[in-house]
C-alpha cells in the first residue's frame, strides 16, 4: 500500500488527525474535518483509516474505506488521507492509536499532531490501549455528537452513523444526502454493505 496522500512540508505546522473504520465515510465526518480546519489552527485534516479495528470489528477492505475517504476529501481543500496503519501491518500493535501515533511523528518529525475524536469515544478511553501516551502524542480535539453529552466550545455534529447508513443500504434504502455523492456512487457501483 502506497504511503500518505497528505502532503508534507513547513516546520512546527499542527496536522490533525481524525481517525475512523470510515466504514463509509459520511457528511459528519466531513463536517468535523471542516470544523477542525475552520476553529482549531491546523493546516491539514488528514483522514486516517484503521487498517485494522482495535475492537476487532469487522470492517470493509482497507483499499475500498481509503479510496471513500479519498472520494470524501475530494471535497474540502486541506483534507488528505493517510494510510500510515498499512505501513504498521505487520505490527503487533496495528490499528492502536498510540502506536499510529508514535509511527506518524517517526515520519513526519517536523509535525505536532492533535487527534480529532468525537464525543462518543471519550467514555471508551479506558479501554483503549495507552491513552496516556496518546495524550502525550497528540492534543485531544473533542466534536460534540448529538446523543452525546454536550462538549463545551464544540457543537454537537449531527447524529450521523455509519452503522445507520450500512443498515440503510442493507435494506435497499437511499442514503443520498448522508454520504458526500462521491461515496454514494462508489458504494453503489462496488455493491458494498447489501
Ligand atoms: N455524527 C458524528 N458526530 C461527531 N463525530 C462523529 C460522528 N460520526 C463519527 N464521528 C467521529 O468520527 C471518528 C470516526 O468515526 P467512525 O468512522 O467510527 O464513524 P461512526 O459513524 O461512529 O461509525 P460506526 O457507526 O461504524 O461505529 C470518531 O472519532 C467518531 O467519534
Ligand atoms: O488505540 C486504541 O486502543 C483505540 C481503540 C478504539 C478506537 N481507536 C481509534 O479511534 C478512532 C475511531 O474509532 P471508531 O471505533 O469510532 O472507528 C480510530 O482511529 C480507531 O483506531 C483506537
Amino acid at each position: 500500500m502506497a504511503g500518505p496522500d497528505a502532503s508534507g512540508g513547513g516546520t512546527g505546522r499542527e496536522v490533525a488527525i481524525l481517525g475512523g473504520s470510515f466504514n463509509p465515510p459520511h457528511v459528519a465526518h466531513l463536517m468535523a474535518a471542516w470544523w477542525t480546519l475552520a476553529t482549531q489552527g491546523v493546516s491539514e485534516v488528514w483522514l486516517l483509516p484503521s487498517f485494522r479495528h482495535p475492537f476487532g470489528k469487522a470492517l470493509a477492505p482497507f483499499e475500498d474505506r481509503v479510496e471513500m475517504c479519498r472520494l470524501a476529501a475530494r471535497e474540502l481543500r486541506g483534507v488528505h488521507v493517510c494510510t500510515a496503519e498499512a505501513e504498521l501491518a505487520d505490527d503487533p500493535l496495528v490499528g492502536k492509536t498510540a502506536r499510529t501515533l508514535e509511527h506518524l511523528h517517526a515520519k513526519h518529525p517536523a509535525y505536532r499532531f492533535a487527534l480529532v475524536v468525537g464525543a462518543d469515544i471519550l467514555p471508551d478511553t479506558d479501554k483503549w490501549y495507552r491513552w496516556d501516551r496518546v495524550r502525550e502524542l497528540a492534543r485531544i480535539v473533542v466534536v460534540g455528537r448529538e446523543g452525546y453529552p454536550p462538549v463545551p466550545g464544540a457543537p454537537d455534529l449531527p447524529a450521523i452513523s455509519s452503522t445507520e447508513i450500512r443498515a440503510r443500504i442493507a435494506r435497499g434504502e437511499d442514503v443520498r444526502g448522508l454520504v458526500p455523492e462521491r461515496v454514494r456512487r462508489y458504494v453503489e457501483e462496488k455493491g458494498l454493505y447489501r
